[in-house]
């Protein structure tokens, strides 16, 4: 299977594209009737003296375009379009009306104490003003990160600042959304973590583990993290700001993938994860791991797809790293299924290292390769959790298929034998993987990885074009079918 033909690829980002036509014009200073729009709207002074000038109705537009228009409050619900409160805007409508919920949030339309919290809480320390992480009994705060990239000229990000532009998806613990940072025009991915009844301990341990993750310097396997925030008025939520990654997770490029075989059934080319691809997400995934170990002693603990991600540069980056152990039991207590990826050691209670994420790498390359994951695929779904890790601990290692269907080099299959050996002593280590022959050979194809990634983005857009014009079918037929009924039901009678 291949990603399609080469001239129907369009190389260039569309992101980019339209940001360089989201013209943001600054209203002249002293102008006092901006000022009034702050406090009735809710928008910083920086977007409220903006004025945004929406690009003209082209294909290419249709992207950001969408994204104001599905824009979703922090509960993930849709808001109004958005009336962009600007002076001298043609389609600008009496300032009073603005929709108040048009930015994030904001001091001016939340309680005192959450006030506080917001504005404090991107403000920039000093490079060695490093909170200390906090300990069992202490008490959260309310505010402590900052940037550990310089986002934005005055390395500041309000949340008042950003306009969200739409939905990317959920997991487990929070919802994801892609926001704009309208001052310096950056698009960036905003995760909401609802805290259920306010459970002290789960906030104390985020915090402790977003202020690890804060003093993470940037890396180019390592996702930026940009600050975090936990609010106590209303719904209790932890918001934490990251850099965007435009081609998404491997699982949800796994599901786009899926897709196009299916559309495109009689296509027998190469698979997307070929091996090139996957000695290159391999390697990223590894140096990443190794970075954070050997800099700042941080397992990852939580190695999967969806917490890998790529972006149309070439770039592969891990996130959500850093999760401790406690945190991560007391999530799987409440969800099912974050715990697949977890090596028999882990499962067993004993001694945890940086080979645990070993493991599950080997895991999620079979994954990649096979379409399924390895224990629990192929019509052979354990029976619930226990049954899971049950099979994890007591049968054989997963393995490659070695059917007809499907041709691995050596290389691949043992460096993911090496992988997934269940012996933790006898399994490889990071730095030993990062010199396998499967890593080493295909290290010099950046340029033809680089070019995936870019097809990749393209597919991806064009599966969403694809799914959105099946829905609008499908509602319409819909339509069409109930008005039938009504004429129906109305000539019996
Ligand atoms: N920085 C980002 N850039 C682009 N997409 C992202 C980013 N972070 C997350 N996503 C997307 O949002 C989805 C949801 O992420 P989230 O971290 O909430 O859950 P998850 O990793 O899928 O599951 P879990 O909660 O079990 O870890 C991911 O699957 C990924 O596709």
């Amino acid at each position: 299977m291949s990603f399609g033909t080469p001239s129907l690829f369009q190389g260039k980002s569309l992101q980019k594209r339209n940001l360089k036509q989201l013209s943001i014009p600054v209203v002249p200073e002293g102008n006092k009737s901006s000022e009034s729009v702050n406090s009735v709207s809710g928008l910083s002074p920086t977007v409220a003296s903006m004025k945004l000038s929406l690009p003209k109705a082209d294909s290419g537009n249709l992207h950001l375009r969408r994204g104001f228009k599905k824009r979703l409050n922090l509960d993930g619900q849709s808001i109004p379009e958005p009336v962009l409160p600007v002076k001298n805007y043609p389609s600008n409508e009496n300032l009073a009306t603005a929709p108040q919920s048009f930015v994030v949030s904001s001091p001016t339309n939340s309680s005192p104490s959450t006030s506080t919290s917001l504005t404090q809480v991107f403000t920039p320390l000093e490079d060695d003003d490093y909170v200390k992480p906090l300990g069992d009994n202490d008490p959260p705060q309310s505010s402590f990160i900052r940037s550990n990239e310089q986002m934005c000229t005055n390395s500041t990000i309000q949340l008042q600042d950003l306009v969200q532009l739409g939905r990317i998806g959920s997991g487990n613990s929070g919802t994801v959304v892609k926001a704009l940072h309208v001052p310096d025009s950056k698009i960036i991915a905003k995760k909401v973590i609802a805290v259920e009844n306010n459970n002290q301990l789960v906030i104390n341990q985020l915090i402790r583990e977003l202020t690890i993750m804060k003093s993470v310097h940037p890396h180019e396997n390592i996702v930026s993290f940009y600050g975090a925030t936990y609010t106590h008025s209303g719904n209790n939520e932890i918001i934490i700001l990251m850099e965007y990654m435009n081609c998404g997770s491997l699982d949800k490029i796994l599901s786009v993938y899926k897709r196009f075989c299916a559309r495109n059934a009689a296509t027998t080319e190469e698979p997307w994860f070929n091996e090139m691809v996957v000695s290159k997400i391999s390697y990223a995934v590894l140096k990443g791991l190794s970075y954070l170990y050997e800099k700042y002693k941080i397992i990852h603990r939580d190695i999967k797809p969806s917490n890998v991600l790529i972006n149309s540069k070439g770039q592969v980056k891990i996130c959500d790293f850093g999760v401790s152990k406690k945190m991560i039991n007391s999530i799987a207590d409440t969800f099912v299924g974050t715990s697949t990826y977890m090596s028999p050691e882990r499962i067993q209670g004993n001694v945890y290292s940086t080979k645990g994420d070993v493991w599950s790498l080997g895991l999620m390359i079979i994954e990649l390769v096979t379409g399924e994951f390895p224990l629990g695929g192929h019509n052979d779904t354990p029976n619930g959790i226990l049954d899971l890790l049950q099979r994890i601990v007591n049968e054989p290692s997963p393995r490659l298929p070695s059917d007809h269907n499907n041709h691995f080099s050596n290389e691949m299959v043992n460096f993911v034998n090496t992988c997934c050996v269940k012996d933790e002593s006898q399994r490889s280590s990071i730095s030993e993987l990062l010199s396998h022959n499967f890593i080493t050979i295909h290290k010099p194809k950046d340029k033809e990885f680089r070019h995936w990634c870019k097809k990749v983005k393209f597919h991806l857009k064009e599966d969403k074009q694809i799914r959105r014009e099946d829905n609008e079918r499908a509602k319409l037929e819909k339509k069409q079918l109930e008005r039938a009924a009504e004429a129906a039901a109305t000539a019996r009678r």
